[in-house]
């Protein structure tokens, strides 16, 4: 009969030990928990013209993106980011694989995207406009009808089709890639194009029918990502500090010292957002005036408040407005 093995024992001590071990120390401490990750809101950023005017409006709301400016994922705390062509922002938006991006109203009605528009950077305006050679012109602007199909080039599709089809003209539409304006008259009778200053249609001798649209960069959001509260909570708050930068580039702060006796008549030429502030200063000597006040007024506020009695008028920036 095999007697209590060096191996019984050594298993006997380590249980011994374990029961110690498990009578004598105190409860593991908990795992280390992690705070919650806000969810990262998957960002589309327009790469190209409207690139610029968009990451300054970004900065400027305090979400500086990192890396270099052909980083097309560039870093930004809290968001999962893509520099997209301005089309693909609306197709992706629209199938939900980005939650929010800028882009142009154009490309988003041209695409009959279902999008939530958050916020009109007023950016990059732009018209899109029907405009043909002279004659053209004429003869479609005074509604002459034509002896076949408008043979009309754009790089759009929906908003010329939509524009022929309230006019009852019969269209063939030749798609374009770019360089639209050169196509009247050999290969197009009209075009529907974006335009800016004008500079391209006066330089390619067209002349402009009718505007389709006015359009310009826009910050929009996906339906289904504004159903799903934790990221309903993170675009609005993007939206809050866009419109909060936009609202603050349309006003200054205006500071203008008085003397009592003046203090009404200056008080009531502030075009102010709500009430002006207004302070008293040290030892009795009048009163200081605060006012953000709409930048357009500036020009005539300054001068009409000095002859109002108005004294060390200060103007400065504002960075963000949030009523
Ligand atoms: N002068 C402009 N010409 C064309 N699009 C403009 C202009 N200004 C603003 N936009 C807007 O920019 C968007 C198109 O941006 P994008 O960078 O794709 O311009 P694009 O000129 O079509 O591109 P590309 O440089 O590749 O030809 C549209 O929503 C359009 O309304
Ligand atoms: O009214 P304007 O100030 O002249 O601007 C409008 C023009 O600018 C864009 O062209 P772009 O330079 O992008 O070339 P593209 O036509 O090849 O896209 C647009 O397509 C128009 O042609």
């Amino acid at each position: 009969m095999p007697s209590s093995s060096a191996a019984d024992a050594a298993g006997s001590a380590i249980s011994t030990d374990a029961r110690i071990a498990g009578a004598t120390l105190a409860a593991p401490p908990p795992a280390p928990t992690t705070p919650p990750q806000p969810v990262a809101l998957r960002l589309a950023l327009p790469k190209g013209r409207m690139q610029s005017a968009v990451e300054r409006l970004l900065a400027d709301a305090g979400l500086e993106l990192g890396g270099s400016e052909r980083d097309y994922r560039p870093p930004l705390a809290g968001f999962d980011t893509k520099r997209l062509k301005p089309r693909a922002i609306v197709q992706m938006l629209a199938s939900g694989t980005r939650d929010v991006g800028f882009c142009g109203l154009d490309w988003v009605r041209d695409e009959g995207a279902d999008l939530v528009e958050l916020c009109d950077t007023r950016l990059d305006p732009v018209r899109v406009t029907v405009a043909a050679p002279a004659a053209m012109a004429e003869r479609l602007a005074a509604g002459a009808p034509l002896d076949r199909p408008l043979r009309l080039a754009s790089e759009f599709e929906r908003l010329p089709l939509e524009w022929a089809a309230a006019r009852g003209i019969e269209l063939d539409l030749v798609r374009s890639f770019g360089a639209t304006e050169v196509l009247p008259p050999e290969d197009a009778d009209a075009i529907c194009d974006v335009v800016q200053t004008g500079s391209t249609l006066r330089a390619n001798g067209l002349v402009e029918i009718e505007d389709v649209l006015a359009s310009s960069t826009r910050l929009f959001a996906n339906r289904r990502a504004l159903d799903d509260p934790t990221k309903r909570e993170r675009i609005d708050e993007l939206a809050l500090v866009v419109r909060g930068v936009l609202a603050a580039r349309e006003r200054v702060v205006v500071e203008v010292n008085v003397d009592a006796d003046a203090l009404d008549r200056v008080v009531a030429l502030v075009p102010c957002m709500r009430r002006p502030t207004v302070a008293s200063l040290a030892g009795d000597a009048g009163f200081a005036i605060k006012a953000a006040v709409p930048r357009t007024a500036l020009a005539r506020l300054v001068p009409a408040l000095v002859a109002a009695g108005g004294r060390d008028v200060l103007v400065s920036r504002l960075e963000q407005i949030v009523p």
